[in-house]
């Protein structure tokens, strides 16, 4: 197999996974292949199942019927430790409440390796902290850091588990902007160093900015799947979340700014009736929720 063969392998599929649920299947008969070297957003609506996938993804539940491939075999046929090495997860909450120092917290991520005492673990950690900018809280409890610091140390532990597929869920829910972009970046380098990395995500512009490919998950279906102008066209945005958006663009990737529920006349009653957007509909942006326009950025709003 040449290099760029392997290299574009599948290294994690999801096959025909289905997860039942009281009313109607959390995940419904989803098919995905993840390759390396890319960063893939997972995206949609409040309980549409991506949570469900990622959990399926790392291996930590079974699902109802289908599997989980990771490198060709089924998941749960590797050895748990195999899997450790293989597979690092940031769970959704970014909580801990344990009185340990932020250092052993990411110590924690090299147990699949050994004990975490070698040169090569130091040095991963190091790496890690020195990537999330946690560095400086070495040897601080994470039970007394702030929700944005917990979250940066905790997916510090992941990196430095240094696996080639990294699952991340909402991994910048609770940070402020500069950090939001820090760790996409690092997300982003993940990838292109040839990990497979998959991110739930909200931000839909922050998705588009530094996402590969988008994965748009609604009731337990993949709505859409492609790079981002595709995946967040209007009507898709309207079937999932039932909103419509302003657009723009920036760098050729789609800015979206959720503007209003479609048929609620609470939301809709703020936007002025000549700027009420159809699904292909080009219409000029409100003055006040317009971008800041440079030569790179322009406003195309709202377009599908
Ligand atoms: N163990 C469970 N038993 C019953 N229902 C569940 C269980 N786990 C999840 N669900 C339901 O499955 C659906 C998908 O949940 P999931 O957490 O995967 O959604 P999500 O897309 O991650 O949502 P969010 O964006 O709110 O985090 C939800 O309706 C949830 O209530």
């Amino acid at each position: 197999m040449t290099a760029t063969s392997m290299a574009e392998r599948p290294v994690l599929e999801a096959v025909s996974i289905t997860v039942a649920g009281p009313a109607r299947p959390i995940l419904d008969a989803v098919g995905l292949q993840f390759a390396p070297g890319r960063l893939v957003g997972l995206i949609g609506p409040n309980g549409a199942g991506k949570t469900t996938l990622l959990r399926l993804l790392a291996g930590l539940s079974r699902p109802d019927r289908g599997m989980v491939r990771l490198g060709g075999c089924p998941i749960h046929d590797l050895p748990a430790m195999r899997r450790a090495r293989c597979l690092s997860y940031l769970a959704q909450g970014g909580q801990a409440h344990w009185p340990l120092g932020a250092d052993a917290v990411v110590a924690l991520g090299r147990l699949p390796h050994g004990d975490g005492t070698t040169p090569a673990d130091r040095a991963a950690i190091a790496r890690a902290m020195a990537l999330t900018g946690t560095t400086g809280f070495a040897g601080r409890r994470i039970d007394r850091l702030s929700g944005g610091e917990t979250l940066r140390v905790l997916l510090a532990r992941a990196l430095a588990v240094e696996a080639p597929v990294l699952l991340v869920d909402e991994p910048v829910a609770a940070l402020d902007p500069a950090h939001q972009l820090d760790v996409m970046t690092v997300l982003a380098d993940q990838a292109r160093q040839g990990a497979v990395v998959i991110a739930v995500l909200h931000d839909l512009s922050l998705a588009a900015r530094f996402c590969d490919r988008l994965v748009l998950l609604t009731q337990g279906r993949v709505l859409a799947d492609g790079d981002a102008t595709e995946v967040l066209a209007a009507r898709h945005l309207a079937t999932a979340y039932g909103i419509h958006a302003w657009r723009g663009e920036a760098c050729g990737r789609p800015l979206i700014i959720p503007w209003a529920r479609i048929g609620r006349a609470d939301d809709a009653a703020s936007i002025p009736p000549s700027h009420q957007p159809d699904d292909d509909e080009v219409a000029p942006c409100p003055r006040a929720s317009a971008p800041q326009t440079a030569a790179r950025y322009k406003t195309t709003t709202p377009a599908g």
